[in-house]
């Protein structure tokens, strides 16, 4: 069995540059084997960010990705809409401590970025440092991150 990192990338329009551009990154990167979920060239108005984020964490929740990076004009938005998905926990982190502190502090299973917020080369850099973190549960972050789970599970049963 691989143990490469199983990676989705997807965004609205307003994010699909930055998204094609690290998808390409990412194809490059063996630390990881990526899936593009959306939206493409030649159908840009083909997915809305509620639509491509909650389908990424479902992915994730079904236990068929281990994380995703998604886009769209400012991070926002993909990561409210991830973020109902049960289990998920997704941030929007555009320096280098954040998305850090995501995994580390967090263990976030899925990073979002803005096109219209920060530069290419920047996003570019985050997203490779992002997947060079590893959640330690032993740490004292662990059982901060049990009490988010804790609660919603208390919620979903
Ligand atoms: O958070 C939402 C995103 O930034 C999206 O790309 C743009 O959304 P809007 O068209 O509703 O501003």
């Amino acid at each position: 069995m691989s143990d490469k990192i199983r990676l989705l990338v997807g965004s609205d329009s307003a994010g699909f540059d930055y998204k094609d551009a690290i998808y390409a990154d990412m194809q490059a990167d063996d630390r990881v084997e990526v899936v593009d979920l959306g939206v493409y060239a030649g159908d840009l108005d083909g997915g809305s960010y509620p639509s491509v984020a909650i389908a990424a964490g479902e992915k994730i929740r079904a236990g068929e990705a281990d994380r995703a990076i998604l886009f769209c004009g400012t991070g926002i938005g993909v990561a409210i809409a991830a973020n109902k998905v049960p289990g998920i926990r997704a941030t929007v982190a555009h320096d280098s401590f954040s998305v850090e502190r995501s995994i580390l502090s967090n263990d976030c299973q899925v990073l979002t970025l803005g096109q219209r917020v920060i530069g290419l080369q920047l996003a570019r850099r985050l997203a490779k440092e992002w997947l060079g973190y590893v959640f330690d549960p032993s740490t004292p972050s662990g059982p901060k991150v049990d009490e988010i789970v804790e609660y919603e599970d208390s919620l979903t049963g």
